[in-house]
């Protein structure tokens, strides 16, 4: 298996539980490590056979930056269900941070691995 990766997708949200945090957007960062054959696309060094990174970047940020979840554990489960479903991705890991929710931390968040 290879790996087409993602790392630090920078956007804004409104996410948290608590009733401040529901007129805000908040930053938050993805990492995204999606399983890939790469063969097809080397071997025809075309864009049709590759995991589209930037087509994949472009869709999440749109749906990140609409959404309106509480907890990021419920964004994470989409967004995974996103990019399997839209772009055949049969495995992925996802990593979703929320760097300025805990002030004496320097990053809190989740990871996944879907399915
Ligand atoms: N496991 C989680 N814990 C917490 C979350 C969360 O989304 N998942 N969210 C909060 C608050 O929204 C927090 O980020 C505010 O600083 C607390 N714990």
């Amino acid at each position: 298996m290879d790996i087409v990766y993602i790392r630090g997708l920078r956007t804004e949200a409104v996410i948290g539980v608590y009733d401040w945090e529901r007129n805000i957007r908040q930053p938050l960062v993805l990492d995204l490590d999606l399983a890939s054959d790469n063969r097809a696309a080397a071997a025809t060094d075309g864009i049709a056979e590759a995991v589209d990174y930037d087509a994949i970047s472009q869709r999440v940020l749109a749906y990140v930056a609409d959404s309106q979840f509480q907890l990021i554990e419920t964004l994470a489960e989409r967004v995974a269900e996103l990019v399997i479903a839209e772009f055949g991705i049969p495995w992925l890991r996802l990593r979703v941070s929320k760097p300025g929710a805990v002030a004496m931390a320097d990053d809190v968040g989740v990871i996944i691995e879907r399915p």
